[in-house]
């Protein structure tokens, strides 16, 4: 039985925007898959479809056997932008990942119960972060907050990990470090995973598996051996060959790292 499956998913925005066309495929729990895509070409309007944010104007989204959008919140999210609150510690901000689950009202006096702390510690010792719990999110370098942010998703406990561009605003050492604690907390945790990436380089290393979309169609899905140089060109370049030669000619003109430092 597969964790997620999208059936012949279509959404069109107002009248005319095709933002997803027919789309179906399977993930089978535990997989790590990695969605690739120029701007536009639907990757946020798939994961909105994936955590119940948006409906689908048809088809059907289907999480370990049941329809998105149910009562308990299935769906873990890490954002681009961490929204952490920065005036409390990490092991608060982990915590609030429980508030879904918990009763608000004890919820908003701050007495979570032991499970939840418990939960929210684990989650931090599965980002490398035990030892910073205590700290306050907005001391942070960009990299710890973002490991904050996959520890609350954690907490949540949920049964389908999506993250929207969750490296995109960080330095690319950084980035991997990211990318490499998301996927030991997916794997540990058998937590089946979709992320959004614009750095195929990272994709590559990252990804088990492939999705490729372009105009809000499905172009592509294989694994990384499939994932060729002109695949890659074919999913963010398509036909335009003028396109293709300009993002070539600005990556061999842009200046090598540090030649331009003073
Ligand atoms: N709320 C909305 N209302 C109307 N059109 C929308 C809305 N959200 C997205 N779109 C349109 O749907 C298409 C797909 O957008 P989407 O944001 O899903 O792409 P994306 O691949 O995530 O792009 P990016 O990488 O720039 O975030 C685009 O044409 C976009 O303008």
């Amino acid at each position: 039985m597969p964790a997620v499956s999208l059936d012949n998913v279509t959404k069109i925005y107002g009248r005319d925007t095709v933002a997803l066309e027919d789309i179906s495929f399977e993930i089978p729990e535990g997989e790590f898959v990695v969605l690739l895509g120029p701007s536009g070409a639907g990757k946020s309007t798939m994961l909105r479809v994936l955590n119940g944010l948006t409906q689908p104007t048809e088809g059907e989204v289907i999480i370990n056997e049941k329809p998105v959008g149910g009562e308990r919140s299935e769906v873990g999210m890490v954002f681009q932008m961490h929204y952490l609150i920065e005036s409390m510690s990490a092991f608060r901000n982990a915590l609030t990942g429980a508030l879904s689950r918990s009763n608000f009202a004890q919820s908003a006096l701050t007495m979570y119960p032991d499970e939840d702390k418990r939960a929210a510690l684990e989650a931090l010792e599965t980002v490398g972060l035990l030892d910073e719990a205590g700290q306050r999110a907005g001391s942070m370098s960009g990299g710890q907050k973002q490991r904050v942010g996959i520890a609350r998703a954690l907490v949540q406990d949920p049964d389908l990990l999506l993250a929207d561009e969750p490296v995109s605003s960080l330095d690319p050492k950084a980035a991997k470090d990211v990318m490499r604690y998301m996927k030991e907390a997916a794997k540990e945790r058998n937590l089946t995973t979709v992320a959004s990436l614009h750095q195929v380089n990272i994709a590559r290393e990252f990804g088990d598996r492939f999705l490729g979309v372009r105009d809000g169609e499905l172009i592509f899905d294989g694994d990384r051996e499939d994932l060729t140089m002109d695949v890659v060109d074919q999913i963010y370049y398509g036909d335009d060959e003028a396109a293709k030669e300009r993002a070539e000619n600005l990556a061999t003109t842009a200046p090598e790292r540090g030649e331009d430092d003073e």
